[in-house]
């Protein structure tokens, strides 16, 4: 599903985000990707969905050769993926409902499917009856819940998530990470940068940590492992 082969990535500026990653991810694997401030897990993530391409080495992911993917393509791409981030990213002046429809309207779905399509995903993340509201009508963690319902509802095969639970309490980050385990039974993979030691602690996964731009330990039922 995600290979990378001795991935580089250097910015503009001449920071190197990135010094050799070697890794691969099998469908319907749940990973978490952990590490201090600055090592390099938000630019891993971002290459997966081509946010940004790499400087040096291979990556494909979900049969798509990241490297060589023109831009006009990036949408088929992104249309087998959904992405979760840490400030939700929801429109402002769009509804709940609305928000999930856009994400279907810009692959271009034909409209007779959507409103079927975005009932059932705000079904699923309990917040059907929050269809109309605007995310500034909503708490944070009924908007990341919408974005959760965004991100699933053209049934992805892959699931990034970016800090997912980082703007949410302890409670509210435990509904969102039942959702994530939901979507990770159904058979969708999962990839989601946090520093959140008690759920990594918890939930048990594979945690690949990063620092310095390399991978330094990469393990199946892993821990947090870091004080922070
Ligand atoms: N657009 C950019 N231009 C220049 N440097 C960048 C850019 N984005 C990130 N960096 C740098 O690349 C390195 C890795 O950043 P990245 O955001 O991937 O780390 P991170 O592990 O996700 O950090 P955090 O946990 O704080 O979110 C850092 O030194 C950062 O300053």
């Amino acid at each position: 599903m995600i290979e990378m082969q001795d991935v580089w990535k250097q910015y503009p500026n001449g920071t190197w985000a990135l010094n050799g990653i070697s890794v691969r991810i099998g469908k319907g694997e749940f990973v978490y990707v952990v590490g201090p401030s600055g090592a390099g897990k938000s630019t891993f993530i971002k290459l997966m969905y081509r946010e940004e391409r790499p400087t040096k080495g291979h990556l494909f992911v979900n049969g798509f050769n990241i490297e060589r993917l023109k831009d006009r393509k990036v949408p088929l791409l992104r249309r087998h993926i959904g992405v979760v981030f840490q400030d939700f990213k929801l429109l402002p002046n769009l509804t709940a409902a609305e928000n999930v429809a856009f994400a279907l309207e810009v692959i271009g779905t034909p409209k007779k499917y959507i409103r079927r399509r975005v009932k059932d995903a705000l079904e699923w993340v309990g917040l059907a009856d929050k269809a109309d509201l605007r995310p500034a009508q909503l708490s944070g963690g009924e908007q990341q819940r919408i974005a959760v319902a965004r991100a699933i509802v053209n049934n992805p095969q892959l699931i990034i998530a970016d800090e997912p639970t980082g703007n949410l309490d302890p409670d509210t980050s435990w509904g969102i990470m039942k959702l994530f385990q939901r979507i990770n039974d159904r058979g969708t993979t999962i990839v989601m940068a946090t520093h959140n030691r008690e759920i990594v602690n918890t939930l048990r996964k594979r945690v690949i940590a990063i620092e310095a731009g390399c991978i330094v330990r990469d393990e199946d039922k892993g821990m947090y492992g870091y004080d922070d």
